[in-house]
């Protein structure tokens, strides 16, 4: 059979991921010392990481080439598929929010507001809610840089410690919806490997209770 796989979303969260991985006594070697390779061992050889874009942890999982994912809630979010939700893995920490620029009233007037986003879903879900009318843009990144130019009225975005929007003279309107990292799991792999699956999360559990 072979190793158990889990895709990875590069950066921010894979390094945490190795921290959680290290908790649990496992030899993070490979996966530190990777150079441009994107499939590594983690410990004794039972897990391999896949080291992928955040929106690719999904697909990877979704179909079942990769076991478990490593994911944002702000990405489930956006791209909601089908695969069990098993662990709060508690890093990763963020909340959406709409920001705007610092003293400009963003509620009020008749004419519709145009809003820049990387979670058009989200963006558009929350505007719903209120019964809002609004144009969303999408933005691949740094999107704080929407309403500076002139091309938003606000964004809705990833908010940590705030200091990216205080930087560029924007401000928190609202907070959307608190984020963190998630272990997402296959349907079909929960089913045929649930012995070794659920072992492996009684120890994230326990190394996520390790770092508290
Ligand atoms: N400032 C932040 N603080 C904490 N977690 C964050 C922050 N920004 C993003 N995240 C979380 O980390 C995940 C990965 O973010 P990261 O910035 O590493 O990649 P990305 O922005 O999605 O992709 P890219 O490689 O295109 O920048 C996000 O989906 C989110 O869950
Ligand atoms: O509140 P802060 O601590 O400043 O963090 C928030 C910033 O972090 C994320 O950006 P990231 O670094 O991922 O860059 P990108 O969105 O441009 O890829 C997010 O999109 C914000 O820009």
């Amino acid at each position: 059979m072979r190793p158990l796989r889990i895709a990875l979303t590069k950066g921010r969260l894979e390094k945490d991921t190795v921290k959680m991985f290290q908790r649990m006594g496992m030899d993070c070697t490979a996966l530190i010392d990777k150079g441009r390779k994107l499939i590594l061992p983690v410990g004794d050889g039972r897990l391999e990481a896949v080291l992928s874009k955040a929106p690719d942890v999904i697909t990877y999982v979704q179909h079942g080439v990769c076991d478990f994912g490593v994911v944002g809630k702000d990405v489930i979010i956006e791209h909601p598929g089908s695969f069990y939700e098993v662990m709060d893995l508690g890093f990763g920490k963020c909340r959406f929010a709409l920001a705007g620029p610092k003293g400009k009233p963003f509620y009020g007037g008749y004419q519709s507001k145009t809003i820049a986003t990387k979670y058009p879903n989200v963006a558009r879900t929350f505007f719903e809610s209120k019964g809002m009318d609004v144009n969303i843009i999408k933005i691949e990144g740094s999107v704080e840089l929407a309403p500076l130019l002139g091309l938003a009225d606000a964004i809705v975005d990833i908010v940590e410690t705030g200091s990216t929007l205080r930087e560029n003279g924007l401000e928190v309107i609202e907070d959307i919806i608190p984020v963190s990292a998630r272990l997402i799991v296959n349907v079909a792999s929960m089913k045929l490997r649930k012995q070794e699956i659920e072992n492996l999360l009684g120890k994230m559990e326990q190394a996520k209770e390790e770092s508290r």
